[in-house]
Formats: C-alpha cells, sequence, structure tokens
C-alpha cells in the first residue's frame, strides 16, 4: 500500500494561553495566590507568573507528510521543546511512514534517555506523538477516537477546575475542583481559610455537588492529612495533588490516612508506563491524572491507562482539551474528563486552549456530544492570529 512519509517537521513556539494555560495576563483566577511548592518564600506566594510557571509558553508542532497533508499539535514546551524537535527528534521522523507511531515513539525516548525520562523532554516527544496521530488521522479521514478502536460512549461529562464550583454547577458540570489557596507556610490561619472557603463553596452548592480540592504539589503528608480530615465534614470527593510528583511514599501514606470515602488524585506531572506504575503500584491514588501533552502523549497514554485499569484506577486526564477528549471517549475506565474554566473569572465556558486553536469544542451543559469529535485528526486547527515563531528552522 502506498504509505505516505514524513517529509518535513517543524517546530514553532507560541505565548499567550493556549496549551500553556498559566501564560495568562492579570487579573485570572488560575494566578490568584494558588498554594505552590514556592508558596513558603513570601514574594512568590501571591503569583505563580513571578516564580516563572509561564516560561517556556506553547510548543506547535507541524508534520507534513509526502501527499501534502500537515498534521500539527501543541503543548507546553516553547522554546526549548522546539530546539529538541528540530535538532534532535526530527530525525525519528522524516523519511519514516506516517504509520510508524510506535517505532517512533520508541526511538524519541530511548534517543533521549541520557537527559530525557520526564519534564520537558517528555512534554516534547508528547507534542509530536499528538501531531501524528493528528496527521494520521487527517490522512485517514478519521477522527482519533476512531483510530483508537473506537469510542465506548455517545457523549462526555465534564467537571469544571476553576475559582467558581458555583458558576459551574449552574453551567451543567458535574462538579467543580477548586485551587487551594493556602500552604502550609501560612500556618494554622490558612487552613483555617482554606475549610472556611470550601465551607462557604458547599453551602452554595448544596450537598450532592461534587466538590474537589487542588493542592498542586504545595502541601506535606501532615497537612495534608489535616485538610483532608477537615474537609471531609464539608463533603471533599478528592484531594488532588497534595504532595510533591517524587514522594510515592507519601502518597501511599496520605491515601491510609484520609477519611473513608475520600479518593486520593494525583499524576498531572508524573510521566510514561513507569513512573505511572510507581503510583499504581504503590497505591498512592485513587484516580490517576496524566496530561496527555505532557505524560508521553496519545501512543503512552493508551499503555498507562491499560496499568490503570488493571489497578482498578480511573483515569482521569488533566486538562488538554480535544487531546484528552479523543481519549476519554474511548475508555471504560475514563468514566468521565475535566474542563478548564478559562475565563478569567471563570464565569463562562471558553475554549480550554484559546486563543490558539480554531474549532475547539466546549462542554454544553456539562456534556459534549462524540458527534462534536467526528472531524479528521484532533479536529482543530491553529488560529491564524496567532504569531508563530519558529526559532531553530533547519
Ligand atoms: C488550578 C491548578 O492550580 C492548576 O492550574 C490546574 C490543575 O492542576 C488542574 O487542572 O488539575
Ligand atoms: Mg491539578
Amino acid at each position: 500500500m502506498g504509505i505516505p512519509t514524513i517529509k518535513h517537521v517543524r517546530a514553532f513556539t507560541l505565548r499567550g494561553g493556549g496549551a500553556d494555560y498559566h501564560d495568562q495576563a492579570d487579573g485570572h483566577w488560575i494566578d490568584d495566590h494558588i498554594a505552590t511548592p514556592m508558596s513558603k518564600y513570601p514574594e512568590y506566594r501571591q503569583s505563580r507568573r513571578t516564580f516563572g510557571i509561564n516560561v517556556l509558553g506553547t510548543l506547535v508542532v507541524e508534520i507534513e507528510a509526502s501527499d501534502g497533508t500537515v498534521g500539527f499539535a501543541v503543548t507546553t514546551g516553547g522554546e526549548p521543546a522546539a530546539y529538541i524537535v528540530e535538532k534532535h527528534l526530527a530525525r525519528f521522523l522524516e523519511g519514516a511512514r506516517v504509520t510508524d507511531i510506535e517505532k517512533i515513539w520508541d526511538q524519541m525516548y530511548q534517543s533521549t534517555l541520557y537527559y530525557g525520562r520526564k519534564g520537558i523532554v517528555i512534554n516534547t516527544i508528547s507534542g509530536v506523538d499528538l501531531a501524528l496521530w493528528d496527521l494520521l488521522g487527517k490522512i485517514r479521514q478519521e477522527p482519533v477516537h476512531q483510530l483508537l478502536g473506537g469510542a465506548v460512549r455517545d457523549e462526555l461529562q465534564f467537571y469544571a477546575t476553576g475559582a467558581r464550583p458555583d458558576l459551574a454547577q449552574k453551567m451543567g458540570f458535574i462538579g467543580g475542583k477548586m485551587p487551594l489557596h493556602h500552604g502550609p507556610a501560612e500556618g494554622e490561619e490558612g487552613l483555617r481559610k482554606n475549610l472556611e472557603e470550601l465551607a462557604t463553596m458547599r453551602e452554595r452548592v448544596g450537598p450532592d455537588f461534587w466538590l474537589m480540592l487542588d493542592c498542586w504539589m504545595s502541601l506535606d503528608l501532615n497537612y495534608a492529612t489535616k485538610l483532608a480530615v477537615g474537609a471531609h465534614e464539608h463533603g471533599l470527593k478528592w484531594i488532588e495533588e497534595a504532595l510533591p510528583p517524587d514522594d510515592y511514599w507519601g502518597y501511599a501514606a496520605l491515601r491510609n490516612n484520609v477519611p473513608k470515602g475520600m479518593l486520593v488524585t494525583t499524576g498531572e506531572h508524573e510521566a510514561t508506563r513507569w513512573g505511572f506504575r510507581m503510583l499504581l503500584e504503590m497505591g498512592c491514588c485513587d484516580i490517576i491524572q496524566p496530561d496527555v501533552g505532557w505524560c508521553g502523549g496519545l501512543t503512552e497514554l493508551v499503555k498507562i491507562s491499560a496499568l490503570a485499569d488493571a489497578h482498578n484506577a480511573l483515569v482521569i486526564p488533566h486538562g488538554s482539551s480535544v487531546y484528552s477528549y479523543h481519549f476519554v471517549a474511548t475508555r471504560h475506565n475514563s468514566p468521565f474528563a475535566e474542563f478548564l474554566m478559562m475565563a478569567p473569572k471563570a464565569d463562562e465556558v471558553v475554549p480550554m486552549f484559546h486563543p490558539q486553536l480554531l474549532g475547539e469544542p466546549v462542554p454544553v451543559n456539562g456534556r459534549m456530544r462524540l458527534s462534536e469529535l467526528d472531524q479528521p485528526g484532533f479536529g482543530v486547527t491553529l488560529n491564524p492570529e496567532c504569531q508563530l515563531h519558529r526559532p531553530y528552522s533547519r
């Protein structure tokens, strides 16, 4: 069969929201005194941008096939990731068949092991991998969820992440995840404020709506345990990413410590089947939350998900818009999805990767019909109004 080959790989950078969703302007809820591992330094407490959460920006990977079809994807990674794509990874793609996804993944991973394994290198590999799936879908004229074996549901349902679960409830979401605002360095007073915010939100949303707390790696085991115990009376459904991602032992202990019925979730800053194997085999959490743009891409997420299934863990991918929607539609152990509220006041639904993608579907009444995903590839295009920069053209 005449399978097209890969002719050219290009890597661009982009600023302002989108795949690097922390790259927002002043006044956004996502940068308003959120507890982080840097909160112990008072000068970095109020804004995550002060410590550089948005330094990377977005990476755009474009892959052009011999028949002229172009696939693309976006992830967090910016200029360092563009360097890795152009100077290192492109050699494994150019000349290969567009169907060689598994082999290309292996070559990208093995050849970067000596400086990679996690973090920005795996973000970069993820971006290339997603662009390959987009390309294959476009060549075959099939949506990615079909390439993955087909959807197991006709509709996706979403919980919302943002500062206003009460508004998310009115918009039809099944739950709301709030950022934790105060970390251990703010002492008992901070802990009291965290619990008061949760109590206030519980009062607003009533007893049944899911409420979760995202702790963004900011706590220690003792604080996380106290928070979980205090939050139980306010019906907290899960405590997310309470500890640093390398503290597998802490997560295993936290899972034992939380009140019965409360779930422990983590994994948005974990990568590859080997990282998730640690979380799953050590009994660290009930739900894993890989980000398909950061964990190794779709090729790797399929493996992570099978591993999770065998451990009776749910896979609820972190954010990542269409890149996770196509995946979630195909898995029984991903019964719902996350939607990140990117409106500055979390008071309306806007596309998660706005303004970088066009054709990006959004939940309506907290739901999305599968038919919204029935376009070739991931079904989105790059917004031509966004200024692409190619720092390392060959
Ligand atoms: C709200 C969190 O601090 C973070 O910005 C997003 C996140 O961790 C999540 O969506 O999960
Ligand atoms: Mg999170």
